[in-house]
């Protein structure tokens, strides 16, 4: 059973904040429409954050890590110690999610929610109630009690960013294996063939994609997935604990009325799942990047979304969302510092 919060309501945008952004938009010294989608981004903003001046500069990171027992089938390039091991990397300020919060002054808290660590790992929350999920091609990934514990997590990882006080929220992702877990997820929510979905992860060859994908088939059969299967039974059949607490986390973020900037294929898929589970949490999604993993794109579509940024990303752990975060940084810049034309006394349009 999931818990009873991830359907409560979340609140709609305040409308009559974007039609104020709006019409400011069409004061200011510029052709309207001319700053395109950074018009969009700053009108959107306003009416999320209810203000006439939206901002992106309080920003929490928050990174969730899980292992995936699918690892033990040869589906990622790398191997799963590597999740622990990051871990200590995202601590120690060297990977690329640290030094780009670092640089963007965003917050970065690591929650290990089910990673491989039997040790606490200095400077990473520990959250979790296992360590790694079981092999989804011979069991059952997770009980239905981790599945609900996993979106507890997520919850109360977004409760304690509330010091930052977000203006909006990025979460990130790091698992060895969990491009497998999030292309079975996908293919499952979207009843698609998982050789339409299934990327080359951390760099898999056509024979390892291939594979992946036979995986991904056997397991959405064994578990007996068909297309009108809850939410609740793929993630349990085929999740993953830092995928479930981030689709959490999202519900509880919408529910916050805290806008979440989503990062690529894994976190996309993460909003996917939150998305089925709670549609109203939909309109406080805002999304960053189109990764270079496969199934992204159908993801998106599948969201209605239209990321800001392409740049052939394909890493994960939040790292597109932090690359677009200046973007958005910058169109709320020019919507609360541009001049009207009445202020500047330049010439309005012709009728
Ligand atoms: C050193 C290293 C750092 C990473 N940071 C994110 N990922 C990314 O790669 C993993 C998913 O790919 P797959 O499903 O193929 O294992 C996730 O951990 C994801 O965040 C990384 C992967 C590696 C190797
Ligand atoms: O787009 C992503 O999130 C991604 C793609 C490949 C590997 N890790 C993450």
């Amino acid at each position: 059973m999931l818990p009873d919060w991830i359907s409560l309501d979340c609140a709609a945008p305040s409308e009559s904040h974007r039609q104020a952004a709006m019409a400011r938009q069409a004061q200011l010294t510029k052709p309207l429409g001319a700053l395109g989608r950074l018009e969009e981004v700053a009108v959107e903003l306003a009416a999320l954050q209810a203000t006439d001046y939206p901002g992106a500069d309080r920003a929490p990171v928050v990174l969730f890590a899980g292992d995936h027992g699918i690892a033990a089938q040869g589906v990622s390039a790398y191997p799963p110690e590597v999740t622990v091991q990051m871990l200590r990397n995202f601590a120690g300020g060297g990977a690329a999610i640290a030094v780009l919060a670092r640089h963007l002054n965003c917050p970065l808290e690591v929650v290990d929610v089910g990673t491989l660590a039997s040790d606490a790992v200095p400077g990473v929350v520990a959250d979790k109630t296992r360590r790694g999920t079981r092999d989804f091609s011979v069991a059952q990934a997770l009980t239905p009690e981790e599945v609900a514990f996993a979106c507890d997590a997520g919850r109360r990882a977004l409760a304690r960013q509330a010091d930052h006080q977000p203006q909006l929220v990025i979460f990130g992702e790091m698992g060895i294996g969990n491009t497998t877990s999030a292309a079975a997820i996908a293919a499952a929510l979207l009843s698609c063939a998982p050789v339409d979905i299934v990327g080359s992860g951390t760099g898999l060859d056509a024979d390892g994609r291939a594979k992946k994908a036979a995986v991904i088939v056997a397991a959405l059969a064994r578990h007996g997935l068909t297309s009108d299967a809850a939410v609740a039974d793929i993630l349990a059949a085929v999740g993953g604990f830092e995928i479930i607490a981030m689709a959490g986390a999202m519900i509880a973020a919408a529910q916050r009325r805290w806008p979440v900037l989503v990062d690529g294929f894994i976190v996309s898929v993460a909003a996917l799942a939150a998305v089925r589970l709670n549609p109203s949490c939909r309109t406080w999604l805002l999304f960053s990047h189109r990764s270079a993993e496969r199934g992204h794109a159908l993801v998106l579509d599948a969201l209605g979304a239209h990321p800001l940024i392409d740049l052939d990303l394909r890493l994960g752990e939040a790292s597109g969302a932090a690359t677009a975060l200046p973007i958005i940084r910058l169109a709320c810049a020019l919507h609360n510092g541009m001049a009207t034309f009445a202020e500047a006394a330049v010439s309005g349009r012709d009728a």
